[in-house]
Formats: structure tokens, C-alpha cells, sequence
């Protein structure tokens, strides 16, 4: 019976490193299963010796259990660790890159644009307000946003047209962008007038180059693609790009279409954003997703015509194609700026930096779901480093403001005006009554790690598409994206968010009561 194994209390004498090195190695988590099923076994007798094993096979059990959830705590911590880590190792690695391209343009401030697509292109860091000297302060310049490669002989020589963003307060264009939004004067904390900002885009020099993306498979899209990539051509003596699919399906129709340009491989997908001064897309909001994820840093201006069934981003009717083309080529223009969440998935088996997965940008949301697995979900999240909750239940949605009327509003979340900087927490179908969905602020970081004692794993989907698994120690952390997706309004932001909630959601359509009723008196 190893009474030796026993110290004088009935306790086992293991040690902390023993208990390491000898029970996890060599039993798991099923070896206290074992033991638990042996102390189910009725002890026969009244033999003290059986009495005083049992007693310790317990204390092993329970000994047994405390080092597996110390080894899940402590991965819990080494993946949080390389989490931050790899945060702060590609935070130096822009800043680096920011700072080469500034010099780099300082010696050459030439404005020409290069087609390079062996180039990564380099940016200046707006949204994390590492702009610096870059950008002026009554609006933003494009030349002064964008920096691409130095120029390469082989490649083709195109303007790209320059731009200029602007704020309009209480309707009105000014220049007086206030960048004291809090002041303490004599003691007394004010702040500054909130006015409205409904971004206007100016060309400077005019556009030249169009990228049309269009839904595929739909014979209205594809005639009126046909009619529009004619009438650019000939009326306005542009560049068309489309996608490879479309450049086949044109010249099927006819050889006239031999100008339409496209590209060969992702390297030359990369780098569209210096080439393109404008994207149309022919479509639905799946089409203006598909549009943004085209770009994997900054994004033309888009103008999204309507040929899909809801249109919540589509404001552009497309039989009036003509007229708005000819509005927006002019200028200028309002745009919404679409915020987008860049998605990071961090694998627990993950041994080097070389295993880390590209970073995803999504427009709508990133899920975390259940799958096919019929087990309740069990996802910890963390907001920085303060803990938020844990969700059982079928899943959880971050979602941008942009986002907020597709996926998230199905799951009870609310519906946000997409210039509203903020990120939505947002449960699916929680088990617990007092789930309530939450919205947080632009410049948090979130979390969402499957524990190591979840029953299954988990799914992530990025904008409904790209399904990847989460295995228990995974974690996907999520933060606001420094490249925005600009939309063309066809009024203004407000109006057009409105107009969408009205005609595609009838918010809140209910008969109007009659007036032919009972009524309040004046006197109490
Ligand atoms: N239960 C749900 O409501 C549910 C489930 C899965 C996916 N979705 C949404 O579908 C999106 C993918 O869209 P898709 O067109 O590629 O797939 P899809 O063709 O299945 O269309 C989904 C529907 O969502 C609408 N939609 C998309 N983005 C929207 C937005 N920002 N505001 C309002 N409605 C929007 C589309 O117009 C379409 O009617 C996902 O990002 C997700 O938000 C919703
Ligand atoms: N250029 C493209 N290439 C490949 N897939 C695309 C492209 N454009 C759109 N899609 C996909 O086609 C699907 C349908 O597109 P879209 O949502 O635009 O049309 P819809 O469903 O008719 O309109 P709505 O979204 O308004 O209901 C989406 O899943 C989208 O991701």
C-alpha cells in the first residue's frame, strides 16, 4: 500500500517541482480521472489503512488538478506576454518605416507616383497622431498621407490625383478645426463647441484612373459595367482597371475593351491603392466589403452604386450612374470615413515570429462563434489589460460602427451613425440574463482568449467570410485601424445613415396614431 508515499498528517509529501515534473509529464489530466473513479470503488471494511489511502489517492487528485490549472494559467500568461510583445515589435517597425519614408521624401518631394510592386508602400500614421510635420492642420492633404517606393525603371509612370480633406462645421465649410476640444480656464473645465464635422474631399488635380469592382454572376451588374467602363472611356478619357475575371468577361463581349486594364498577381493587388484614384462598385454591401478587403492599407475613395437588395453602404442609384460620376469627378465631394478593425490572430502553438499570421482588416466585424460545435462558447476578454467578461453562450461580435446594422444589430446591438469612433461588443444568443452588448472607445484593445479549459474550439470570421479555428490558448486581439474606408455620400453622412434605417430597416414604421380620441385637459 506505499505507505512510505504518506506524510505523518495523511498528506502527501510531494513537492512543488516533483508534482510538476513527475505528474504532468507523465499522468494527465485522464490520471486523475483514474483516481477519481477508484475513489468511487466503496472502501469494504472498516480497515484504517484502506480509510487513510483513499484519503491520500484524494489529496493526489486534487494535487493533480492544481498543477494543470497552474500550467493553463502560466500559457495564459506566456501568450499574453508574446501578444504584447508582437504589439510593441510592429509598433517600432512602423515607426521605423514612417520615419524612413519621411526622409525619403524629404529629398525627393517630386508628387509623382510610381508603380513599384516589389515595393511595400510606407504610410504616415495618422490615426495613431504620428503625422508629426507630415499633414497640415485645417485638413488633410493626400500627397501628404500617402508615401509609395522610389521609382524603378522598368515601371510605368502614372499621376496619381492628388486631393484634399476638409471639415465642414454646422453645414458650413471652415477652416477653424479646433484641436482644443478640453480647456481649463480660471479653474473651470469647458469644452470646445462640438459642430458637426461632415468630411468634404476636393480634388486637386484631377482623377484619371478608376477601379470598377463589381458583383459577379449578375447579368444587370454586368450590363450596366459594360455601358458605364464605355462612357468613362470615351466621355471622360479615364484609366479603367477591373478585376481579372471582368477583364475576360469584357473582351469575350468584344475587343474594344483591349484598354481595360488589370493585374496578374497579389503583389500588383498590394499596390492599386497607388494607381486608383477612385473605386466604383457595381453591387450590394457584400461588394463594398469585398471592395474594402481589397486593401490592405489605404483606401480610394469608393462610390458605391445600388444593384443588390438592402444597399445599407449603396446610396448611389445606379441609373443615374452618368450624373453622379460627373458630380464626384468634379468634386467636391462629402465622404463618410468608414473605420475599419484590424484583426490579429494569435496561436498558442505559435513557437517563433515567423508562425504569426497576417493581420485582417474587417469593415463590418470580426465573430467569434461556436461553429458546428454544439458546446456553449467560453471566451475571456480582456479590454487592455482589465478583464471584461467571459461569454457563454453561442458567441461575440466586435463590431465597428459601420457594422453596427448588419450582424451585431440581428444580435441585439445597437444601431451607431458610422462616424461615431467606437467599437461594439456585441453578445450572440448569451446564457445569462444580464449580458447587456457594450460599446467601447476608439483606442482600446480587445482580447478574446479561448481558454485552455474550453470543451471546443472556436471560430473567427472576418466580414462573414475567411472562417479561421481557435484552439484553446488562441487568442484574437482587435484594435481601430489606422486606414479608414472613405464612401462617397450621395447627400451627407447623417442623411444617408437615416435614409438607409428608413427605406432598409423601416426603423421604427408604425401608423401614426389618429387624432380622433381622447385627449389631456389643460387643468391638472
Ligand atoms: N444574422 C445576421 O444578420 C447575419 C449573419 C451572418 C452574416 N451577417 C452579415 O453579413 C455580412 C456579410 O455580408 P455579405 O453581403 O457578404 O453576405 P450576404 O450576401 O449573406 O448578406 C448579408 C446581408 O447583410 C447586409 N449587410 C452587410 N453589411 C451591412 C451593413 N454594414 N449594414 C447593414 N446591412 C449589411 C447585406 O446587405 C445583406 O443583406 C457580415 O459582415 C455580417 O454582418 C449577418
Ligand atoms: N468582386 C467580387 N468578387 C467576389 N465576390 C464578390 C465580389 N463582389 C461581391 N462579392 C460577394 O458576392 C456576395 C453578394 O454580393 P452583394 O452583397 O454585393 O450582393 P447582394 O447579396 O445581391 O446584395 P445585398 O448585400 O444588398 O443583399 C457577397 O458575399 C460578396 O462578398
Amino acid at each position: 500500500m506505499a505507505p512510505n508515499k504518506l506524510n505523518s498528517s495523511g498528506n502527501t509529501s510531494l513537492s512543488c517541482s516533483q508534482a510538476e515534473n513527475g505528474f504532468v509529464n507523465s499522468f494527465s489530466l485522464f490520471s486523475e480521472k483514474a483516481v477519481q473513479e477508484l475513489l468511487q470503488a466503496p472502501v469494504q471494511g472498516s480497515d484504517d489503512h484502506l480509510i487513510e489511502f483513499s484519503e491520500a489517492l484524494r489529496t493526489v487528485a486534487k494535487a493533480l488538478r492544481q498543477v494543470a490549472e497552474g500550467k493553463a494559467s502560466a500559457q495564459a500568461e506566456a501568450a499574453e506576454w508574446r501578444r504584447k510583445y508582437e504589439l510593441e515589435r510592429d509598433r517600432n517597425l512602423k515607426l521605423e518605416r514612417e520615419e524612413k519614408s519621411c526622409l525619403e521624401d524629404q529629398a525627393d518631394p517630386d508628387d509623382v507616383r510610381t508603380i513599384n510592386p516589389a515595393k511595400q508602400p510606407t504610410f504616415c500614421n495618422e490615426a495613431n497622431g504620428q503625422s508629426g510635420k507630415c499633414c497640415s492642420r485645417n485638413g488633410i492633404c493626400s500627397h501628404e498621407v500617402l508615401r509609395d517606393g522610389t521609382p524603378d525603371s522598368d515601371s510605368k509612370m502614372v499621376k496619381k490625383a492628388s486631393f484634399k480633406l476638409s471639415w465642414f462645421c454646422k453645414g458650413e465649410q471652415s477652416d477653424q478645426y479646433k484641436h482644443d476640444i478640453v480647456s481649463f480656464e480660471r479653474g473651470n473645465i469647458t469644452t470646445a463647441e462640438r459642430s458637426s464635422k461632415q468630411i468634404s474631399l476636393k480634388w486637386e488635380s484631377c482623377p484619371q484612373t478608376v477601379l470598377i469592382l463589381t458583383k459577379p454572376n449578375s447579368l444587370s451588374v454586368r450590363i450596366l459595367c459594360v455601358e458605364m467602363i464605355r462612357w468613362l472611356r470615351q466621355q471622360k478619357k479615364l484609366h479603367i482597371y477591373v478585376e481579372p475575371r471582368v477583364r475576360v468577361e469584357l473582351l469575350t463581349e468584344s475587343s474594344y475593351f483591349n484598354f481595360v486594364e488589370t493585374w496578374k498577381d497579389d503583389t500588383e493587388v498590394l499596390m492599386l491603392h497607388t494607381k486608383v484614384d477612385l473605386v466604383v462598385t457595381l453591387g450590394g454591401d457584400g461588394t463594398v466589403l469585398w471592395a474594402a478587403s481589397m486593401f490592405k492599407g489605404p483606401v480610394p475613395p469608393i462610390v458605391p452604386f445600388s444593384l443588390g437588395s438592402l444597399g445599407f453602404m449603396t446610396p448611389f442609384y445606379s441609373e443615374r450612374y452618368k450624373e453622379y460620376l460627373e458630380s464626384i469627378l468634379k468634386g467636391p465631394m462629402s465622404i463618410t470615413l468608414r473605420h475599419r478593425l484590424l484583426c490579429h490572430v494569435i496561436r498558442d502553438a505559435a513557437k517563433n515570429d515567423y508562425e504569426t499570421e497576417e493581420p485582417i482588416l474587417v469593415l463590418n466585424e470580426v465573430t467569434i462563434d461556436r461553429g458546428i460545435s454544439s458546446f456553449l462558447t467560453n471566451l475571456e476578454c480582456y479590454c487592455d489589460d482589465s478583464f471584461v467578461t467571459c461569454v457563454q453562450g453561442d458567441g461575440l461580435i466586435l463590431s465597428t460602427t459601420s457594422g453596427s446594422t448588419a450582424y451585431s444589430l440581428a444580435a441585439g446591438g445597437s444601431m451607431v451613425h458610422p462616424q461615431v469612433p467606437g467599437i461594439l461588443f456585441t453578445p450572440i444568443c448569451p446564457h445569462s440574463l444580464s449580458f447587456r452588448p457594450l460599446i467601447f472607445p476608439e483606442h482600446v484593445s480587445l482580447r478574446v482568449q479561448v481558454p485552455f479549459n474550453s470543451r471546443s474550439p472556436a471560430w473567427a470570421s472576418f466580414d462573414g467570410k475567411d472562417r479561421k479555428q481557435l484552439a484553446p490558448g488562441d487568442a484574437l486581439v482587435c484594435s481601430m485601424a489606422p486606414w479608414p474606408v472613405p464612401t462617397a455620400c450621395l447627400n451627407d453622412s447623417t442623411h444617408d445613415f437615416l435614409r438607409s434605417i428608413h427605406d432598409g430597416l423601416h426603423w421604427n414604421l408604425r401608423k401614426t396614431q389618429s387624432f380622433d380620441g381622447p385627449r389631456e385637459t389643460s387643468s391638472p
